[in-house]
């Protein structure tokens, strides 16, 4: 599955959707066991949640797209299909989420493809659920201090943290994601796929138990005037970096 959407697979609402009925579809379709998620857009796996969807937008909106953003997770983080990232570009937040959810991370060995939950430099907090896959992922102190500080780690961290399970060149991404993918799919399905549910489903159940409340304090949070300012300097940065 290799994510389109330019110039920065942003997860818009409108590509968060055309993720998940993408992803429904493959699930749907039993003759596929496993699948690689990876990006065609150069040097940038995902910038992560779409900031545009966030800002400056009535609570209904941000209801609806906060809504998605956990279906997408849930669906990743629980698919029964052998789940691959090939992380052949940068991923913070969001996109770094979405990595997190992968069964197997291989993060192409490049100095700026960094990866991590850096939402405190956008002056926003990550939600818990997001906190509770990295603790899970690299454990509770390197989760403390990487969520405080915003880390973004470079790939040599990534590796040595836990972040990622494997840096290699970027011209072999594709093809350690297909190895790796086979090492997986030698398993018997059933049998893994019960042992990721076993795993994975108490975290999942944390949200799943209190969705709507989780899209409620989100919708409180991301509209407060100072969370609105936050969000603006954050954006304005990203432009005057352009300009
Ligand atoms: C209680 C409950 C608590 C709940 C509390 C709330 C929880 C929220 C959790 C949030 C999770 C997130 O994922 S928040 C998102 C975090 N993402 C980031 O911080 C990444 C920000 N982006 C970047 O750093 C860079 O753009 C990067 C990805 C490296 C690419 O750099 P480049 O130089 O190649 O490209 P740029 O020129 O910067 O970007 C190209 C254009 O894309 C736009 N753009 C870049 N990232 C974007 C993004 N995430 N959303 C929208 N638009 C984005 C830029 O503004 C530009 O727009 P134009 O100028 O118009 O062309």
């Amino acid at each position: 599955m290799k994510m389109r959407n330019p110039p920065v697979n942003s997860l818009s609402l409108e590509f968060l959707t055309e993720l998940l009925i993408s992803l429904e579809k493959l699930e749907n379709d039993k003759t596929f066991r496993g699948i690689i998620i990876t990006s065609d857009c150069p040097g940038i796996f995902s910038a992560g949640l779409d900031l545009l969807e966030m800002y400056g937008r009535d609570p209904a909106h941000c209801a609806e797209y906060w809504k998605a953003v956990q279906e997408l997770w849930l669906r990743v983080y629980l698919s029964n299909l052998v789940v691959i990232g090939a992380i052949n570009g940068i991923s913070p937040a969001g996109g770094c989420l979405l990595s997190l959810s992968c069964d197997y991370r291989v993060l192409a060995n490049n100095p700026k493809y960094a990866i991590g939950l850096n939402e405190t430099l956008l002056g926003i907090i990550a939600p818990f659920w997001f906190k509770d896959v990295l603790v899970n992922t690299i454990g509770h102190r390197a989760a403390e201090r990487a969520l405080q500080l915003g880390f973004l780690f470079p790939p040599s961290d990534a590796l040595q943290v836990g972040i990622v399970d494997q840096v290699v060149p970027e011209d072999q991404v594709q093809s350690t994601a297909r190895s790796v993918m086979a090492q997986w799919l030698a398993i018997p399905d059933h049998a893994r796929q019960l042992t990721k549910n076993l795993v994975r489903k108490p975290t999942a159940d944390r949200l799943l138990q209190q969705r709507d409340a989780d899209i409620q304090n989100f919708v409180r949070f991301i509209s407060r005037d100072s969370i609105q300012k936050s969000l603006h300097v954050y954006l304005e940065k990203l432009k005057q970096k352009k300009g």
